[in-house]
């Protein structure tokens, strides 16, 4: 293809709900997207696929490829963004078969929004296609039918077995995870769970992907890279402690063993963006994050970026020890063995811009849709004094934004 090829039209227009442009888009159902970002000044809508790369194997250098290829057929500068992500591990997970394990669009309508002024880029489209894309809609609120643990038994093993490898030296830390089951009496709609979502201002990100047989939702805190100009920023969010209790927060900044965790953590991010960066800021000690439900330690790193790009930074630091562990390799043998395969549960996903910039997160507080039927996930660091008892409440605590989300809690 040459340049000139793909035929982009841009507009301009008034606020309008993300929720209320999902209603009108119902056509477009099952190549849907939303992303907020975390303190709300930014959200980006997509809606059916101009261009879809999906791959076998998680690939930053396919996918920087691709998209540059695609880009060198447009003439304008554009908004466009290419939006999804790679999978957790190279692992076939049943739950996420229909989607690849690179899995990126390029979307007919995007509408991006900044300080409540919306652009809209139509890719490929006639006038005619863009005066009349809305239809529309009703969005029915399912009925909760039944919660059930699937795997609780299975996650204390997972997390006695990891203890005792640890005491033995075999890795320092893994994160576990296990999973809840929400059905509902019928299917839900991406429109009704973003017109939820928005009324509440949980500081966290928004992502919502639709597949043609599933809906992928995160309200997750965790950013995993972000790159502006040749500004680096990521963040280190490892050790919790429920809300709820006196001091919890105090608490949490002296406790031993999250602090063990968080370190982990922070070293590992430090060590995997240094190829790539110099003028590194790290503080000494973690912060506190205040969410709905829980406190996080908190560590936010910048620095500027010599090589690299969005993709394969994020690939250089996925998994960090937040959601895999250390040393990486075994504890991803580890998850392998004892879990199988997380598909986008933590994995990253996010955009990026034109220009190469963009922004990708770690993808938990989530859950994948089927039709009526939800799987919820949630995991924890794991160490060699964790207690499994006190594991399995810290992730039936991780649960709580998704089973909020659905309606099952208030
Ligand atoms: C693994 C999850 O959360 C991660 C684990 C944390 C911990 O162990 O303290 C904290 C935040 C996340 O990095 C999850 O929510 O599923």
């Amino acid at each position: 293809m040459s340049k000139g090829n793909i035929q982009i039209t841009e507009q301009t227009g008034a606020y309008e709900s993300p929720a209320e442009l999902f209603k009108a888009a119902a056509r477009y159902k099952g190549e849907r997207y939303f992303y907020m970002n975390k303190d709300k000044s930014e959200w980006l809508i997509g809606l059916g696929h101009a261009y879809m790369i999906k791959e076998k194997s998680r690939s930053p250098e396919r996918i920087t490829e691709q998209f540059q290829t695609l880009l060198e057929q447009t003439k304008e500068p554009h908004h466009i963004r290419l939006f999804g992500g790679f999978q957790f591990d190279a692992g076939n997970s049943p739950l996420f078969d229909e989607f690849g394990h690179s899995h990126f669009i390029w979307p007919k309508i995007q509408i991006l929004c900044q300080n409540n002024q919306l652009t809209y880029s139509y890719t490929d489209m006639t006038e005619e296609e863009i005066l009349n894309w809305r239809s529309v809609s009703e969005v029915k609120a399912p009925v909760i039918q039944s919660v059930s643990n699937q795997n609780e038994e299975q996650f204390l093993r997972n997390v006695a077995t990891a203890v005792e490898a640890m005491k033995a030296d075999q890795f320092d830390k893994v994160v576990l995870s296990r999973q809840k089951k929400v059905v509902m009496n019928e299917s839900v709609d991406s429109a009704w769970l973003i017109e939820r979502g928005l009324k509440n201002d949980e500081y966290s990100y928004f992502l919502l992907m639709e597949g043609q047989n599933s809906i992928f939702v995160s309200r997750t805190p965790e950013q995993l890279v972000k790159v502006k100009a040749d500004q680096l920023s990521t963040n280190a969010i490892a050790g919790t402690m429920a809300r709820g209790f006196n001091h919890a927060a105090q608490k949490l900044l002296r406790d031993a063993k999250n602090l063990v965790e968080h370190d982990i953590v922070v070293k590992s991010i430090t060590a995997d963006i240094e190829p790539f960066t110099t003028c590194m800021n790290v503080p000494d000690s973690p912060k506190i994050m205040t969410n709905q439900f829980v406190y996080h330690l908190y560590t936010p790193i910048t620095a500027k970026i010599e090589k690299g790009n969005v993709l394969n930074i994020s690939q250089a630091l996925h998994p960090t020890p937040a959601l895999g562990g250390f040393p990486k390799q075994a504890a991803a043998a580890f998850i392998e063995q004892a879990e199988g395969d997380r598909g986008f549960y933590g994995a990253p996903m996010g955009y990026v811009t034109a220009e190469f910039e963009g922004e990708f997160i770690v993808a938990i507080r989530s859950m994948l849709i089927k039709e009526n039927t939800a799987v919820l996930f949630a995991g924890c660091g794991v160490v060699a004094d964790s207690i499994p008892e006190s594991e399995l409440d810290e992730t039936e605590t991780k649960f709580k934004p998704m089973l909020q989300l659905l309606g099952v809690t208030e």
